[in-house]
């Protein structure tokens, strides 16, 4: 369970600064499906850096299961995202020189995960997203979309508790938007993880259970009666 108190980041630029966050409080349960949306400009991304431990607020708390990613050392929070969090992001960061396979590897790396062991569960998780027949097969000789789904395979390799996306469909057409939307909700379901998304896409925010809209760095949440 994330628990956000009175989160703020502030960037300097020159001589303005810009309040990317101003007060975030935002409580998401284990479990959950969070989209988050709002204008360009308004902190989304920034917010999902702060959930994944990938920057650190200028004050307040972003607490996950009782540690707080603000305070902890840079090793531990290292450890603790290689464990624990997925990403996915709008641009897949695929390493081009890797097969779907290899890139899917990586993230078990860090986790100390025996070759061997690392091979099967990359072939296993590009199985579970619809990859069996492409594990030998570069970037650069995939759509867009499996590119996306090697991505998706890659952060759940690990098994992680929190898949975090930033505009996962940003970069593909819209019949690809659909298929990897399905896909997503699908992962969600099965590993019962907690799901935060920006997203632009409203049909998603249409059938997010929880959405919250920033704007100018400040939060507004909307609970819907059925997920
Ligand atoms: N590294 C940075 N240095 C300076 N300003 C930054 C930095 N990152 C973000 N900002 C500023 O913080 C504010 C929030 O940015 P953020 O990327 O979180 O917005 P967003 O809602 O994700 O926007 P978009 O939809 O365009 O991706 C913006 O004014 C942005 O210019």
């Amino acid at each position: 369970m994330y628990q956000l108190t009175n989160v703020t980041k502030t960037y300097t630029r020159g001589k303005g600064t810009v309040h990317a966050l101003d007060g975030i409080d935002l409580t998401i349960n284990d479990g959950d499906r969070l989209v988050i949306q709002g204008p360009t400009g308004g902190g989304k991304s920034t917010l999902l850096q702060m959930l994944g431990g990938l920057d650190r607020p200028s004050s307040g708390a972003v607490v996950l299961d009782g540690t707080d990613l603000a305070k902890l050392p840079e090793t531990r929070l290292t450890r603790f995202r290689s464990e624990t969090i997925g990403f996915v992001f709008q641009s897949f960061n695929l390493i081009p020189t890797l097969t779907a396979q290899e890139n899917v590897e990586t993230a078990l790396v860090p986790l100390g995960v025996k070759a061997r062991e690392r091979r099967e569960r990359a072939a296993e998780a590009l199985i579970s997203v619809g990859l069996g027949e492409r594990l030998g097969h570069l970037p650069s000789e995939m759509s867009g979309g499996q590119q996306q789904r090697v991505a998706i395979a890659r952060a759940l390799v690990k098994k992680p508790k929190v898949l975090l996306a930033d505009e996962p469909t940003g970069n593909l057409d819209e019949g690809m938007r659909d298929e990897i939307m399905e896909v997503l909700e699908q992962m969600w379901r099965e590993h019962r993880l907690t799901f935060v998304m920006v997203t632009h896409d409203s049909a998603m925010a249409k059938r997010a259970p929880r959405l919250a809209t920033i704007r100018k760095g400040k939060i507004t949440v909307t609970e819907k009666a059925i997920a």
